[in-house]
């Protein structure tokens, strides 16, 4: 069964249509790239998406069912990586994701977080608290509270961000997999390589009022 459908959204501001009328299928284990320029709508979509923003019209359905970011279900289902990570000023990287690992129900969350943490490169910063954090090591810090919770869809905006060029090769091959172990995943970036990596579809917004089309 198609895991999130999206039909006819539309989201306007005031006179401006970001987009309009907009369709998107996305099945297990299947990537969509959302491209465009600077302001075209990406992220406004991925926020109409998850629940964050409200559209004009349209719907999106998780399973057949309309997404509710409050339900148990999606919020079980769907991890987002949207705006910056809020993080607790005196909680340790490890602490945030022991929370998440334990919030979440994982099993063996003390395991799953060592080997998040050595997937992501923060092992070294475990005991770092964010504030002391890099820019690109905050960005793998949201990229790690991601992977040690449960999770069949995921919704990025600009995930390549901050990190550098091993850092983007990497992210392409953690989402390849996340792919192969049957996650959906829809993104936005700015990064072809990435795109090319990933991607079985590309959906191009338009920076004209209202314009999207898709693209294979
Ligand atoms: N709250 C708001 N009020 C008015 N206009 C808004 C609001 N939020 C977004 N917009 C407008 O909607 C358009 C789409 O913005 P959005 O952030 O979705 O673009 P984007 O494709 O993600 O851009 P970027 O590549 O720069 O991240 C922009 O013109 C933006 O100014």
């Amino acid at each position: 069964m198609t895991l999130l459908r999206v039909s006819g959204l539309s989201r306007t501001y005031g006179e401006h249509a970001v987009f309009d009328g907009l369709d998107l299928a996305l099945e297990p284990g299947q990537a969509i790239a959302l491209t465009g320029a600077n302001g075209s709508g990406k992220s406004t979509l991925l926020r109409c998406v998850a629940g964050v923003d409200e559209p004009t019209a349209g719907e999106v359905l998780l399973d057949g069912e309309p997404y509710d970011e409050r339900s148990a279900r999606v919020r079980r289902s769907v991890a987002t990586l949207l705006d910056d990570l809020d993080l607790f000023p005196d909680l340790a990287v490890v602490e945030h994701l022991d929370l998440l690992a334990h919030a979440h129900r994982v099993e063996d969350p003390t395991g799953i977080v060592d080997g998040v943490l050595d997937e992501v490169g923060l092992t070294g910063q475990a005991s770092q608290l964010p504030g002391s954090l890099s820019s690109g090591q905050r960005q793998r810090l949201a990229l790690a509270s991601m992977l040690v919770r449960p999770r069949r869809l995921l919704l990025l905006d600009e995930p390549e961000q901050r990190l550098d060029a091993d850092g983007a090769l990497w992210l392409a091959g953690l989402l390849a997999r996340e792919k192969e172990a049957g996650v959906a995943i829809l993104f936005a970036s700015h990064h072809p390589a990435l795109i090319e990596a990933v991607a079985d579809e590309v959906v191009r917004l338009g920076s004209s009022p209202g314009a999207a089309r898709a693209q294979e």
